[in-house]
Parts: structure tokens; C-alpha cells; sequence
């Protein structure tokens, strides 16, 4: 039997990566697609891989799909679709990689109807990480990482008790400007900004990851996934981005998991766990790797990362309003509407208006992060 994948966020750089490791399987079909509006490449992809199900969230975009659709597949629309794709009985596991904390809601919908999860969406568990991993213990649900530092201390973390972690370490590739001070970036444009040295990705995480933002989402992300507190969850900037993440246990061992810098392997890691199966990346070649290195990331020129920790400090909604500001600021950057350190400048800012609680429901979440985003369109 093969095992029924539903992919939400499709035509995205994870979502076409998903599309390519399935169809080099013969162990995967395609059974539904999400998308948010694009829907020329949706329809390639419905006739290529047949899915019975697509969601298009975008309301008119998902009519103009369906008056021109041949084919048998069904196309739902807007949240309500995404969240019924999120659940249909066919599927065997949901890829979450749609981008941002709209992710939160198909994320815990398909928990609560016991559906594994392939987490890409960082978002979730950055806005809601505690209701998540709670609902995900409640309906015994597995969340399996997708993102390539957290699938690397899953598969390190294969076989061990998680008690005896000493300190998780993310690697940091330090993004296209590592190396730079902060002087040298105050004019800098998002199109430099979106030439990452080592991963082809969405403009979003291309910008987190120039920002270090990045780096403290995976740590919040981090926290949840493995039930370690925030002292000991360590970042190291390692350019060559070969090492994807690495656990240090009790006894001061260090197991660290590489690769080539390819998410088609964690993302193949996660359909396919607990099985592997051959996979399609480059191979390391470790007698052409002539050195690994490893350095403190520059907080200075790069705050985001410590604002990210102190969020995690503070806790409670905090972090859905790190997000929240994060991602209303970073399509302002790419729209050329604020320069690269007003981002972390109205992150800061937003931290300072916001009084953190403890939240007990997904609705005082979107509540949160409807507020910062809010607040961010009156205060520049
Ligand atoms: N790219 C990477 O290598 C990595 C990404 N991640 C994480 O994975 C997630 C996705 O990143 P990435 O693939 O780069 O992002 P992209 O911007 O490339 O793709 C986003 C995808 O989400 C879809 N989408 C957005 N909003 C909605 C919505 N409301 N309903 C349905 N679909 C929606 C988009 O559809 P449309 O095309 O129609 O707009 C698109 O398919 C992010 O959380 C990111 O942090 C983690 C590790 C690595
Ligand atoms: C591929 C992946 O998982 C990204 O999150 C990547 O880690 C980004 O690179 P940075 O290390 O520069 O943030
Ligand atoms: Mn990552």
C-alpha cells in the first residue's frame, strides 16, 4: 500500500520539493494539494500527479481553477477548504509548508483528527508551540520535522533517551551577509538580502535567514519539538551548512547529523520515517570537504536572534508577536517600504507595546497575532 500524502503549500520551494521526492518513490502518491493563489502551476501539478483533492485558499482564484479544470479532482476553497484538505480521510500524513502563522490552524485541525504531521511551517510551533504539542500528546499524534536543523537532532536523537540531552546545537549558515557590520548593511536591498550562499528558498525564510531571524524561530521551534529549555539550546554559525544540527548528550558526547545542503533528505526523512529509502541528493564527498568551521553568530550586527531568545524568555504570547511583527516587516522590506534593521527595530518595539499572558486557546493566539499585525500598520 502506498502511503497517501497531502501537501499543503504545493507550489512553494518545500512544496515542490515534497512533489519531486514522491514522485522519484514508489512508495508515495499525492492524494490532495493546497495552494494559496497559484494556480497555472497547481494545474501542472494536478495533471502530473492526479491528486483527488485541491484547496485553492484564494476564493476567486479557486473558482477560475474549477471553470477550467478537465479532470476529476476536487477543488475546495479558501480556509475552510484548506482545513478540509488538511483532513480528509484518504491521507496518511500532511505536509504542512505553507509560509507563516496561517499554517497554525490546518496544523492543529489535522492533530485534533489524528493525522501525522510533516512540519515545515515553522510558524506553527513558533505562535503556538505549547497548544500544539499538547494537542499532538492528547491524540497521540507524531509532528515529524521537516526544517533541516530539527530533522537532523530528530535523526540524532534516533534511539536515545531524550533526558540525557545535555544541550541542543543549531547550526547557522550566518546567511549572504555574514562577516559584514551593521554600518555596511543600513542601506541594503532585499534582492541582496535574497542570495543565500547554501538553500534555494521562499523570499521569507531568505530574508529570516539574512536577518538571523531565522536561526531564532528554529530555536523557539526547537524548544517545542524536543522539550529543552532555552539555556540549553545553543546557536554556531557554520557556513558551509554540511552539518545540520548537532545534540550534545550528558556524558559530553556530541552526535551530529550531514548532509548536502538539500531539503529533498529531510523532507524524504519525514514521509519515509521510521524507514529510509534511497534518496536522490548529491553525496557528501568528505575527502573534497577540505574544512567545517564554526563561529559565534554576531548578535550585534545581527539582533534578531537575541530578540527571539528573549521572547522565548518572557514566553507566553511573546513569541506570537516576534512572529507576527516579523512577517508584517518582512513584506514591507521586500516591497522596499522600510530598510533591513527597521525590522528588528519594530520587533523591538512591538515586544515593548505587548503585555505577554499565558494562552489557552488558538484563539487568543490569532487574537495576538492579529494585534501586532494591527499595531504595525499604525505605528509606521
Ligand atoms: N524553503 C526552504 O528550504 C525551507 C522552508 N522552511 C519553512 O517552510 C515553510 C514554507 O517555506 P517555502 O517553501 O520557502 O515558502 P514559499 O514562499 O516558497 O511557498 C509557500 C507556499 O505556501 C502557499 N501558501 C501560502 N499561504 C497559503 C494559504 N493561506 N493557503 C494555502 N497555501 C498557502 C503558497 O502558495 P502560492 O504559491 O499559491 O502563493 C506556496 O505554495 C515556511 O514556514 C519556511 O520557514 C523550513 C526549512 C527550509
Ligand atoms: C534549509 C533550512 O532548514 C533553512 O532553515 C536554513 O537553515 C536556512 O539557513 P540559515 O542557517 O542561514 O538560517
Ligand atoms: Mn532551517
Amino acid at each position: 500500500m502506498k502511503k497517501s500524502i497531502v501537501i499543503l503549500g504545493s507550489t512553494g520551494s518545500i512544496g515542490k520539493q515534497t512533489l519531486e521526492v514522491v514522485a522519484a518513490s514508489d512508495s508515495m502518491e499525492i492524494v490532495g494539494l493546497a495552494v494559496m493563489g497559484n494556480i497555472d502551476e497547481l494545474e501542472n501539478q494536478i495533471q502530473r500527479f492526479k491528486p483527488k483533492y485541491v484547496a485553492v485558499f484564494d476564493e476567486s482564484k479557486a473558482k477560475e481553477l474549477k471553470d477550467r479544470l478537465r479532470s476529476n479532482t476536487a477543488v475546495l476553497s479558501g480556509m475552510e477548504g484548506l482545513l478540509e484538505l488538511a483532513v480528509i480521510e484518504e491521507s496518511d500524513i500532511v505536509l504542512n509548508s505553507v509560509v507563516g502563522s496561517i499554517g497554525l490552524l490546518p496544523t492543529l485541525t489535522a492533530i485534533r483528527n489524528g493525522k501525522t504531521i510533516a512540519l515545515a511551517n515553522k510558524e506553527t510551533l513558533v505562535v503556538g508551540g505549547r497548544l500544539i504539542m499538547e494537542e499532538a500528546k492528547s491524540h497521540k499524534v507524531q509532528i515529524l520535522p521537516v526544517d533541516s536543523e530539527h530533522s537532523a537532532i530528530f535523526q540524532c536523537l534516533q534511539g536515545e533517551d531524550y533526558n540525557n540531552i545535555s544541550k541542543l546545537i543549531l547550526t547557522a549558515s550566518g546567511g549572504p551577509f555574514r562577516g559584514r557590520t551593521k554600518e555596511s548593511l543600513v542601506d541594503v536591498k532585499y534582492y541582496e538580502a535574497l542570495k543565500h550562499p547554501n538553500w534555494d528558498m521562499g523570499k521569507k525564510i531568505s530574508i529570516d535567514s539574512a536577518t538571523l531571524m531565522n536561526k531564532g524561530l528554529e530555536v523557539i521551534e526547537a524548544k517545542w519539538l524536543f522539550e529543552v529549555e532555552m539555556d540549553r539550546i545553543e546557536v554556531v554559525v557554520h557556513p558551509q551548512s554540511i552539518i545540520h544540527s548537532m545534540v550534545e548528550f550528558k556524558d559530553n558526547s556530541i552526535i551530529a547529523q550531514l548532509g548536502s545542503p538539500d531539503m529533498k533528505l529531510p523532507i524524504q526523512y519525514a514521509l519515509t520515517y521510521p524507514n529510509r529509502e534511497k534518496g536522490n541528493t548529491t553525496k557528501l564527498n568528505l575527502r573534497e570537504l577540505s574544512r567545517l568551521d564554526f563561529f559565534q553568530p554576531n548578535t550585534d550586527t545581527f539582533p534578531c536572534l537575541d530578540l527571539a531568545y528573549e521572547a522565548l524568555r518572557i514566553g507566553g504570547t511573546m513569541p506570537c508577536v516576534v512572529n507576527g511583527a516579523n512577517e508584517v516587516l518582512v513584506e514591507k522590506y521586500l516591497h522596499e517600504e522600510i530598510k533591513f534593521y527597521d525590522i528588528p527595530k519594530y520587533i523591538e518595539k512591538a515586544m515593548i507595546k505587548h503585555k505577554s499572558f499565558q494562552y489557552n486557546s488558538i484563539e487568543d493566539v490569532l487574537e495576538v497575532d492579529n494585534w501586532v499585525r494591527n499595531w504595525l500598520k499604525s505605528e509606521i
